[in-house]
């Protein structure tokens, strides 16, 4: 399936050097992975995480999951080594940590032909987004919500307002260029009501999904980013009513008691591309 209409509602971090996670995600309902050989991996582990990597996806058995390889910043030590070894490895695409300038993307695809995404964790990244987003080989953005807070020594907060201009930006930056683009983490793994509430608010915002850090959260994401039931036959009813509205010689229809026009047909059979691309996972 081609990346843009793939579902991402939940896109879980596996530690690039647990052996165990990485066997446990074979087995989970997540849409897309993100192997991380940055923030999860101790440095003395690093070059062996890269082996392990290569060696968990050489083996297979992800599915139909998106596989993403996180590595390190290319100015650490470890960065270019990571891409040529991601570039060799059986993945979909390569996410590279702290992008502020599409110069950093440049200088990631010259080490590898894989689609890249970028971290968008920085407020240079928040200002310069736009930019970033309109990469030519930029196929998605990760919010890095946990290393944005501790750039801007914001608080976290229930309803993440400190967060919401940086979110937005990217969003709008992400929209505009046509990626994918999704919500940062929620640190806390054993609150199912305020990763439900977070998940909501990413969902009504625009993101396509959440990133998430461990397997109890997977269904809450899930769940939260696919349309609902009522949405998909609101959907269906309003691309039904618009046909006839149309045979009518009428640019207008009513459904509800609320008017549907041309747009809100494109976002109604968005809505159920999103439902058919969800249920093509499982089958
Ligand atoms: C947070 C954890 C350290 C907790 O791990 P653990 O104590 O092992 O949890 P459990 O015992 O409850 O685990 C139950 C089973 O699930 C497996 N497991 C746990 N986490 C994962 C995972 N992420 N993927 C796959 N499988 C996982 C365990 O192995 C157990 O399996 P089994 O024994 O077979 O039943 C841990 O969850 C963890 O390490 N999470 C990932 C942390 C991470 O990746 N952090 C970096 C990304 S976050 C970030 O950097 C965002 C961004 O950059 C920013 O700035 O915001
Ligand atoms: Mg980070």
């Amino acid at each position: 399936m081609e990346f843009a209409l793939r579902p991402y509602r939940s896109v879980l971090y596996i530690p690039g050097s647990k052996d165990r996670a990485l066997d446990k995600a074979r087995g989970l309902a997540v849409d897309a992975l993100i192997f991380d050989l940055e923030d999860a991996v101790a440095p003395a582990e690093k070059a062996a995480a890269r082996e392990t990597l290569a060696a968990a996806l050489g083996v297979g058995g992800y599915g139909k999951r998106t596989r993403i390889v996180r590595i390190n910043g290319l100015d650490t030590d470890w960065g270019e080594a990571d891409a040529r070894a991601a570039d060799g490895m059986d993945c979909d695409a390569v996410l590279l940590p702290k992008v502020e300038d599409p110069v950093q993307l440049d200088a990631l695809a010259a080490l590898t032909d894989k689609p890249l995404w970028a971290m968008m964790e920085t407020p240079k990244a928040m200002l310069n987004a736009q930019a970033i987003a309109a990469h030519p080989r930029l196929a998605g953005m990760v919010m890095g919500t946990n290393d944005l807070a501790k750039e801007l020594n914001s608080r976290f907060r229930a309803d993440r307002l400190p967060m919401l201009t940086s979110l937005q930006l990217c969003l709008l930056a992400a929209k505009a260029a046509g990626c994918v683009i999704v919500d940062g983490v929620y640190n806390a793994f054993k609150d199912d009501e305020g990763l439900r509430a977070e998940c909501d608010q990413g969902r009504d915002i625009g993101f396509d999904g959440k990133t998430l850090i461990h397997p109890a959260q997977v269904e809450i994401a899930n769940a939260a980013f696919a349309p609902s039931e009522g949405e998909i036959a609101l959907a269906r009813r309003q691309i039904h009513a618009f046909e006839q509205a149309e045979a009518a010689g009428q640019g207008v229809a009513v459904v509800d008691g609320k008017i549907v026009e041309n747009l809100h047909v494109v976002t109604a059979k968005s809505v159920l591309a999103k439902a058919d691309a969800i249920a093509a996972m499982g089958a």
